[in-house]
């Protein structure tokens, strides 16, 4: 297989692969919540959000510069927008890999409007220089531009208007704390409930005006990863299957039967997540089994198995992360149907022996 450092495999894309694909881009910025109002979910967020925006507006001052953190697929773009539209300022957005260099921070800051809403995704994948130029531009809307190499190199300043950054990352963790203190305000955005991807699941279906029945919702929302883009790409392959081969009503038997079709499950696992599972459950026992026989077992590759699979495996609570190898839990029997060996009869059953090592 060819899979991609996103985890997307360029041939197969996932559907349950929270990382943004081409289709998604055109669809999403049809469906983006306009305002706080529209947002689903995300209460905490939300609130405090809006407090500190209210409170810059009623300054007339510009909004304080915001951090995001959270999965992929979450809404970190989505709420930029909102912060930039609440704030009734235009935004620019860009990403950590796109600044190389820091004179290509300095182009896009010194290039800002006063109150403009600068959105960095993936800050953290920022190159070092841009970062520590970053510093002095959060803190003192100022950059120092270097003219010149060597001992004859000078430093011009250059004065910046008040702006907003908004940068999202997915582990806020490796931020560098210089930088991540620098952020008046950090929202760490959480999993959706199913209950509140049920809602994004009807209002998208509304924006796409396709008929959906409450159930319908329920079954596309209870296989999307708690993760608002998954369950938008869902609903439209439903939709297509609802179109073709039924009336174009989802309700749960074609919301099943849809996403049957594509191979992802009650609970969200795909075939690979599935192939894992097996692969732990009928070849190792359950385990404990290292990572790379688990890979090998699977035909896929390592970082394929541990950053592709089971990040979702170890939510779901299926399978764990030991110092002697990844383990099964109880739940993944029961999800696969399959019914633990007996303590004491060892780990690896028979047929799986000779699905590894051959007849
Ligand atoms: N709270 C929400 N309510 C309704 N729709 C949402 C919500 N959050 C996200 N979405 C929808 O999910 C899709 C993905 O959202 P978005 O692009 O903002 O995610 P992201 O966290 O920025 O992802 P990435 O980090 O991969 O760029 C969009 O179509 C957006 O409309």
């Amino acid at each position: 297989m060819n899979w991609d450092e996103t985890g997307a495999d360029a041939t197969d894309p996932r559907l349950v692969d929270s990382v943004a694909d081409g289709e998604d881009q055109a669809v999403e910025a049809a469906l983006r919540p306009k305002d706080l109002e529209e947002f689903v979910g995300q209460e905490k967020v939300r609130e405090q959000l809006d407090l500190v925006l209210r409170a810059a507006r009623a300054r007339g001052a510009t909004a304080d510069h915001v951090l995001l953190s959270g999965a992929p697929g979450l809404g970190k773009t989505t709420l930029s927008m909102i912060i930039a539209a609440e704030m009734g300022a235009p935004i620019r957005i860009t990403s950590g890999p796109a600044i190389q260099h820091a004179g290509d921070l300095a182009a896009i800051l010194s290039s800002l409007q006063e109150g403009e809403v600068l959105f960095l995704d993936e800050i953290h994948r920022m190159s070092r220089p841009a970062e520590e130029m970053l510093y002095m531009a959060m803190e003192d809307f100022r950059v120092d531009v270097i003219v010149g190499k060597g001992p004859g190199a000078t430093a011009i300043p250059l004065e910046l208007p008040p702006f907003t950054l908004v940068g999202a990352t997915t582990r806020a963790g490796l931020l560098p704390p210089p930088l991540r203190d620098r952020f008046g305000f950090t929202g760490h955005m959480e999993f959706y409930e199913p209950a509140e991807l049920e809602r994004v699941i009807h209002r998208s279906a509304r924006l796409l005006d396709v008929e959906i029945d409450p159930a319908g919702a329920a079954e596309i929302a209870g296989r999307s990863r708690g993760t608002p883009r998954i369950a938008n790409r869902l609903l439209r392959r439903v939709r297509d299957y609802a179109q073709v081969k039924a009336d174009g009503v989802i309700t749960r038997e074609i919301a099943a039967k849809a996403l049957g079709v594509y191979e992802v499950d009650g609970r969200g696992l795909d075939r690979l997540d599935r192939a894992v599972l097996q692969a732990l459950l009928k070849l190792f026992g359950g385990g404990p089994v290292g990572l790379s026989t688990l890979a090998v077992a699977v035909g896929e590759e390592r970082e394929t198995v541990e950053e592709v699979a089971e990040p979702f495996l170890v939510r779901e609570g299926l399978l764990a992360r030991t110092p002697r190898g990844r383990v099964a839990t109880p739940a993944a029997w029961a999800h696969l149907g399959l019914v633990p060996p007996q303590q004491g009869q060892g780990g690896v059953s028979g047929s799986g022996q000779q699905g590894l090592f051959g007849p």
